[in-house]
């Protein structure tokens, strides 16, 4: 099953369709020893920029994940596929609306057992994916506690704190940690040194990284051990 696959990943890339990157940065980052690829962002995202990712990705290895931002640049192809849903909007369209609208339009064609669901807090207000989802930005860490518990209870595969952009506040990852038992809890944002890389990775379950990738993709590479070097809570 792809959702206990993705429940071991511990380091993992997030390529942008919508920039430029080079066939060597490509091979760099998909021989790096990092878990999976994920390929997504909030703008500019197309088939045609997705599906050329995916045709370089096709000659590695590496698992490579399709998270989708809208339904018009699905691309059959991919390992498989992360459908994000925002649990801090009031837009009912990003909770599961848009949701109701594709499985309507792609019917029995969707591989489910392809399909991974990921529950969103997004927390950087000044991010894309912040202001096109009407994202409410401002939690304590008491509600983000409280929408870890409920993604448990909803036995959703991932949990993602997004803070897209910015590097977020490590007391927060380190209080919501030991609320997520079975969901997998993915921290993401602003990660650019060894350091934060350290610090994310002490509590998260697994780290993306994504803008490094294109200010400076050695620093990236390096992230991949960083990351796997730290001995994630409660492991010996
Ligand atoms: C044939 C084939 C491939 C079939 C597959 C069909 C399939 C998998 C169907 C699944 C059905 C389903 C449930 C689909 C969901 C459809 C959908 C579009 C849902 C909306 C998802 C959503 C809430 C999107 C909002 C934007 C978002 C969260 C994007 C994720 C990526 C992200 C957070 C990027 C970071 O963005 P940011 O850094 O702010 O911005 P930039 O990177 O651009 O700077
Ligand atoms: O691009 P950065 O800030 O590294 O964030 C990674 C990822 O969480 C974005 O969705
Ligand atoms: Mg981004």
């Amino acid at each position: 099953m792809l959702r206990e696959q993705v429940k071991k990943w511990r380091h993992v890339f997030k390529l942008d369709p919508a920039k430029p990157i080079t066939d060597d940065a490509i091979h760099q980052i998909a021989t790096s020893n990092t878990d999976a690829i994920i390929i997504g962002g909030t703008d500019d995202i197309t088939f045609q920029n997705t599906a050329y990712l995916l045709s370089k990705l096709r000659n590695y290895s590496i698992p490579y994940y399709q998270e989708i931002s809208t339904s018009t640049s699905l691309v059959p192809g991919f390992t498989g596929y992360l459908t994000p849903t925002i649990f801090n909007t009031n837009d009912a369209k990003w909770i599961l609306g848009i949701h109701h609208q594709t499985i309507k339009a792609f019917g029995s064609f969707i591989p489910w057992d392809q399909v991974i669901l990921e529950a969103y807090v997004v927390l950087n207000p000044d991010a894309k994916v912040a202001k096109r989802t009407n994202a409410n930005t401002n939690q304590q860490i008491s509600d983000v506690i409280a929408y870890a518990r409920m993604a448990e209870w909803l036995q959703i595969p991932i949990f993602y704190v997004e803070y897209s952009g910015t590097y977020g506040l490590v007391d927060l990852v380190r209080e919501v940690s030991p609320i997520l038992q079975n969901t997998h809890f993915c921290y993401g944002g602003g990660i650019s040194n060894q350091q934060q890389a350290e610090e994310m990775a002490a509590w998260a379950d697994m780290v993306v990284v994504g803008n490094l990738i294109y200010d400076d993709l050695n620093q990236a590479i390096q992230t991949v051990k960083w990351i796997k070097s730290i001995k994630k809570r409660g492991e010996s």
